[in-house]
């Protein structure tokens, strides 16, 4: 799986349930909401009903007083008396036609009241009153015959109704025709839900009112924080941990062998080259290609880390060839600029050694670099043992006709018998750094080089040593007859288009 798809995977599994879960769990916050605030306008206008109850029962007890002639002055005293006993009511007037002329607070005294404003006859909202202009009031109207009793009732009673249980976000306003009163005792001519959301009402069947109440303008979402955030943390937490969960399952250490095989289709390994010289003259004669691994993740990886697994699972075949390729795509663009013979060691597994495509990808990498004078040099590895069979001794006998050159590496640390080697015909023989390492400080070591160095002459094979780090070791390889030399003395390995830049430029400037 490719970085960017393990990242939108991650974003998809954190995400998408989290959008998913708050939806839900918003919606059910939201029906529960409604259907609470519908309870709470019930409740509200079941109470009105009996506060204005009151006002209708002290009517009551104001006509009951009421003689024949209308007298104020004989029954306000008595009117006063039932006022203070029943909750709620402010005062009770007693009214004939179109005038009140009788009220428990002063007695007698007239002014017009015009039965119209009063809806359905029965009730009126009112700004203010005579005893208290900015104080609203709400005037309860009983009949009987040509003769009424009206009560007015402080709204602050009903206003105090109205906060909600479960939210300050909701405004209530109650409604009597046209005209409001809404929460802090508000009153107004205008509509006040216009600008609410989810508005719910309920009517009262008593008395010609309504109630409203709706979110004052703030997002439902809002609310739903303000309401719910510990449970929506709670969500996001468990969200938390489960992206991480996902992300330790995606990004769990993968087997090597997958990740070699998307590292091949992502072509991700890239020769580096280390210089070869010639022990006596110092010259460039050639160079050996080392693969290195340029992971999206990790960085440059070394080939120890993962060379013996790409050998052990064969993924090493297609692994040179991309190698090769590139290789060969590099030194064409450089190739004026290269000595005559230039000599290109690749490392070959023994593995490569069994197939038919080797001979192929040396073809291949010989026709694209197309010049001569490019050596192109196998360098048997000997990690595993290279079986010398019928099919090897044919095959090494095709690339040599192709023009290749085979080199035996790390010569005494591995599998090679030479007898066996000689089978292929070998060109090189490359003295391990174990060995080079040694010189100076190591008797065995020496006496192993000069050995080697002995018996390869005999066998016409030519000598590379490798490990070159000092000039110490330099001479004394080139005092024992070693005919190329290859370390960190010359230059440590650097990616091939530097090295081939870098040589190009100097040759420039000669
Ligand atoms: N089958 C393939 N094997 C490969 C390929 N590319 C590399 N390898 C093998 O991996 C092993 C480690 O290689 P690397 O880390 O690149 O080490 C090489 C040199 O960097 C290192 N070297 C060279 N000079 C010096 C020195 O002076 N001092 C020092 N300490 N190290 C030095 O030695 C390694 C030389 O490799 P080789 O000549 O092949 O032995 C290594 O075994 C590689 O073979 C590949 O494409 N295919």
């Amino acid at each position: 799986m490719t970085e960017n798809i393990k990242k939108n995977s991650l974003i998809l599994l954190t995400l998408l349930p989290t959008i998913f879960i708050l939806k839900l769990f918003h919606a059910g916050f939201m029906a529960s909401l409604e259907e609470n605030t519908k309870q709470h306008a019930i409740a509200i206008v079941t109470q009105i009903d009996t506060i204005l109850a009151y006002g209708e029962q002290s009517n009551q007890q104001a006509l009951d007083l009421i003689a024949a002639d209308n007298n104020c002055d004989q029954i306000y005293r008595k009117i006063r008396t039932s006022v203070t006993r029943i909750p709620y009511v402010r005062t009770t007037n007693l009214v004939h036609g179109d005038s009140i002329y009788c009220t428990s607070l002063w007695g007698p005294l007239t002014f017009n009241d015009n039965q119209a404003k009063y809806v359905d006859g029965k009730l009126l909202l009112m700004p203010g009153s005579k005893v208290k202009k900015n104080q609203p009031l709400i005037v309860v109207r009983s009949e009987e015959g040509d003769k009424a009793a009206l009560s007015g009732i402080d709204t602050r009673y009903i206003e105090s109704l109205f906060s909600h249980s479960q939210t300050k976000s909701f405004l209530v306003s109650l409604a009597v025709g046209k005209l409001w009163l809404t929460n802090n005792n508000v009153f107004t001519y205008e509509n006040p839900n216009k600008s609410l959301l989810d508005v719910q009402s309920v009517t009262s069947n008593n008395y010609p009112f309504t109630v409203y109440i709706g979110l004052n303008g703030k997002s439902s979402w809002l609310i739903f924080w303000e309401q719910e955030y510990f449970y929506i943390l709670v969500i996001l937490f468990a969200q938390m941990f489960f992206s991480l969960f996902c992300r330790t399952i995606l990004c769990r250490p993968r087997s090597l062998y997958s990740e070699l095989e998307r590292a091949i289709s992502n072509h991700e390994f890239v020769p580096y080259a280390q210089p070869i010289m010639n022990a006596t003259t110092k010259e460039l004669v050639g160079l050996e290609i080392l693969m290195r691994w340029e992971h999206p993740v990790h960085g440059l990886v070394r080939p120890d880390m993962f060379i013996p697994q790409a050998e052990r699972s064969g993924l090493i075949i297609p692994m040179t060839d991309l190698i090769l390729k590139e290789t060969a795509k590099q030194l064409r663009l450089y190739k004026h600029a290269l000595p005559a013979p230039f000599h290109v060691g690749v490392n070959i597994a023994p593995q490569h050694c069994n197939s038919t495509v080797l001979s192929e990808e040396c073809q291949r990498f010989i026709s694209e670099v197309a010049d001569n004078k490019i050596v192109l040099v196998l360098e048997l590895t000997e990690r595993e043992a290279l079986e010398v069979s019928d099919f090897t001794h044919g095959l090494f006998q095709q690339l040599k006709s192709l023009g290749c050159k085979i080199a035996i590496d790390d010569f005494g640390t591995g599998h090679s018998s030479l007898v066996n080697l000689q089978k292929i015909d070998l060109n090189y023989l490359k003295i391990d750094q174990i060995f080079v390492k040694n010189i100076g400080i190591d008797n065995t070591s020496e006496l192993l080089i000069d050995t080697t160095v002995e018996m390869a002459k005999r066998l016409s094979l030519s000598i590379i040593a490798e490990g070159v780090e000092t000039e110490a070791q330099a001479e004394y390889l080139q005092k024992q007859g070693v005919d190329f030399l290859q370390g960190f003395l010359f230059s440590k390995p650097i990616p091939l288009e530097e090295f081939l830049q870098n040589h190009a430029l100097k040759l420039e400037k000669q």
